[in-house]
């Protein structure tokens, strides 16, 4: 029947279990659908937001040409020799720019961050990361690999490319939530269009099954919950991502090809005064692959790559509860303080360092 809910309905479940319900919505009709048709993948992304704080996304808009030539850039990066890496290092919260070796970051809850160096002794997570912000910011280079080679140029211009796809959908995303939000579609735009984000690669490298069998706390990316606005996630086909459930337990996020997982951040969550959640999540051991139980004899689990772009609102962005989340017709007052968007992040990054 036209205009049925069912017809224009653009998701179906990526993951149901424990009360943790993460859809996988077809994004194409946001681009070139009906206003109704836009208006329901808007509602689907929002409900969700609103939810789990999850969604699985399709026909994004991004090629699988162009991630696969990122994973593989990426890949590359992370064989160089550790000295070359090492001579692109991360230095500082605010800069938040190159190469992270394994064991610097401690990912934890909130709660958590005082015991911070404590935890980094006991189970440090098993990743090494590389960290591209917004290129031509006066101050904070990124840290690029292109004085040593040709490959160092090539992933130089990829990485660039890809950073400014990204940024372009985290502005459609936000348009998609601004409507599910009874907001103008553009009510984001300047709030995101500096693109004050961070393209980070990660490489959680071979590990042998053993070291998760004798340390319990060992994983791969300890629990967290992501800071600023959206996370933009890009899987291989390993898996061992998992969501945290209403009921408290830890659920698989399996890879879905050619999707990408977009959950909701700390800041966003801030920003609806709650209304959206801003989920934790954690990376373990990847799950047995069905039927290999018998089959799988090495003792060692293969690396796993994975490229998370966290957006965020401009660094000079006052983030003050959005309209209609607080007043004094539906009873709500506002739950935090104005902060710009910089402030909080910088104050989030110190902590996990
Ligand atoms: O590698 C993944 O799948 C998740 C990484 C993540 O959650 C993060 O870096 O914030
Ligand atoms: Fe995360």
């Amino acid at each position: 029947m036209a205009g049925n809910l069912q017809d224009i309905n653009p998701a179906s479940t990526a993951v149901a279990k424990d009360d943790l319900v993460i859809p996988l919505i077809d994004f194409g009709p946001f681009f070139t659908g009906t206003p109704s048709d836009k208006h329901a993948v808007a509602l689907s992304i929002t409900n969700a937001f609103k939810t789990s704080g999850f969604v699985y996304l399709k026909d994004h808009g991004i090629p699988p040409s162009v991630v696969s030539r990122v994973f593989a850039s990426s890949a590359g990066f992370f064989r160089r020799p550790q000295s070359q890496k090492d001579g692109l290092g991360w230095t500082t919260p605010q800069s938040n720019r190159g190469y992270v070796a394994i064991g610097r970051e401690k990912l934890a809850t909130l709660e958590e961050t005082g015991e911070m160096d404590a935890l980094r002794g006991s189970a440090p997570d098993i990743k090494e990361t590389m960290e591209i912000g917004r290129e031509g910011v006066d101050g904070l280079p990124n840290q690029w690999p292109d004085h040593l080679d040709d490959e160092g140029k090539d992933f130089k211009e990829t990485m660039l490319s890809f950073f400014s796809m990204c940024k372009d959908l985290h502005r459609q995303v936000m348009s998609a939530i601004a409507l599910g939000m009874n907001l103008p579609e553009h009510f984001f735009d300047g709030f995101v269009n500096e693109g004050d984000n961070n393209l980070r690669l990660l490489h959680y490298p071979p590990v042998r099954k053993d070291v998760f069998k004798q340390n319990p706390n060992q994983v791969r990316a300890g629990e967290h919950s992501d800071y600023g606005s959206i996370t933009l996630l890009f899987q291989d086909r390993h898996g061992g991502l998992q969501v945290r459930s209403p009921k408290g337990t830890f659920v698989d996020a399996t890879p879905i090809p050619d999707t990408i997982v977009v959950n909701a951040g700390d800041l966003l969550a801030r920003w609806s005064n709650d209304t959206i959640k801003s989920t934790r999540h954690r990376v373990i051991e990847p799950p047995k692959p069905e039927g290999q139980d018998v089959d799988d004899t090495s003792d060692s689990y293969p690396s796993r790559y994975s490229i998370a772009y966290f957006c965020n609102p401009n660094n000079n962005k006052v983030i003050e509860a959005l309209p209609g989340t607080f007043g004094e017709d539906i009873n709500v007052t506002k739950k935090y303080a104005d902060i710009t968007a910089g402030d909080y992040l910088v104050q989030r990054l110190t902590a996990t360092y």
